[in-house]
């Protein structure tokens, strides 16, 4: 569903960002990127929505090359694409519930009354319905991130991609959208990519992680394979360790 091979990325002027970086995401599964801030786990992020171009490797999304330089096809694939980024602001003129139906009034042919059932069982999902009147600015932060999550898996996305999801949550709202994430992949069948720097949530839910530092995948396996291992890097990494303490 989600294949990079090579990729590496740079700003023009910047050393690389990614580099030689491979993964890949099957059907129904979640895939973890962790690793410090600063390493390029968003930039990875950005690649596979095509948001970015790498300069070299390659990317695929749904066994076709990423259309890079193709705004309509690109446009098209991301229909099929729910996205939860770091900063992914609510519109804030809108109500909870005009923020939900905004991508399914965008690119579906839905009636009004179909938008409302999938507006009310994604807000019910994240535990919000009884707020689907109110506006962004009614609402606490966490409340907000949980309403752009609903309005992220509206469209019910085959490719799903999750940037800090459970950054300002408290610890049942954390576990919350963890289950959510979990139960949407599954019952979509779908490709998710979860970046975090939360061990534990991540761990309870990924299939298989990547560990990144400064642009590289340092090391890969599935949570078992991590928390069993030998390798004293990875032991201090799944206690809560950054990377750069590891390497201190
Ligand atoms: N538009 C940009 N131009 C130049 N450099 C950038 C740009 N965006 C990000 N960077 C740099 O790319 C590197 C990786 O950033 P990125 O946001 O991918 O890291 P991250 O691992 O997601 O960090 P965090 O966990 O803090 O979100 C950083 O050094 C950052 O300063």
């Amino acid at each position: 569903m989600i294949e990079l091979t090579h990729v590496h990325f740079a700003y023009t002027t910047s050393a690389a960002i990614v580099s030689d970086v491979s993964l890949s995401v099957a059907r129904g599964q979640i895939v973890a990127v962790m690793g410090p801030s600063g390493c390029g786990k968003t930039t990875l992020l950005r690649l596979v929505a095509g948001l970015l171009k790498p300069s070299q490797g390659s990317a695929s999304l749904l066994g076709s090359a990423l259309p890079y330089d193709d705004a309509k096809a690109l446009r098209t694939l991301r229909t099929q694409m729910g996205m939860l980024f770091q900063f992914g602001a609510l519109f804030t003129d809108m109500s909870v519930f005009d923020n939900v139906a905004f991508p399914l009034r965008e690119n579906t042919l839905l009636s009004l009354e179909e938008i409302k059932t999938v507006v009310m069982s994604k807000l019910t999902a994240v535990g919000l319905a009884d707020v689907a009147e109110k506006m962004p600015s009614e609402i606490s932060g966490g409340m907000a991130r949980r309403v752009a999550l609903a309005r992220a898996i509206a469209q019910s996305p085959k490719i799903m991609l999750f940037d800090e999801p459970f950054t300002g949550l408290d610890p049942i709202a954390m576990d919350t959208i963890a289950q959510l994430i979990r139960e949407q992949t599954d019952s979509l069948d779908a490709a998710s990519i979860v970046v975090s720097h939360d061990v534990q949530e991540t761990f309870a839910i990924a299939d298989y992680v990547y560990v990144m530092h400064q642009a590289r995948i340092l090391a890969q396996g599935t949570p078992r394979d991590l928390l069993a291992s030998d390798d004293p890097f990875i032991r201090r990494f799944v206690r809560g360790a950054t990377v750069s303490e590891v390497h201190a």
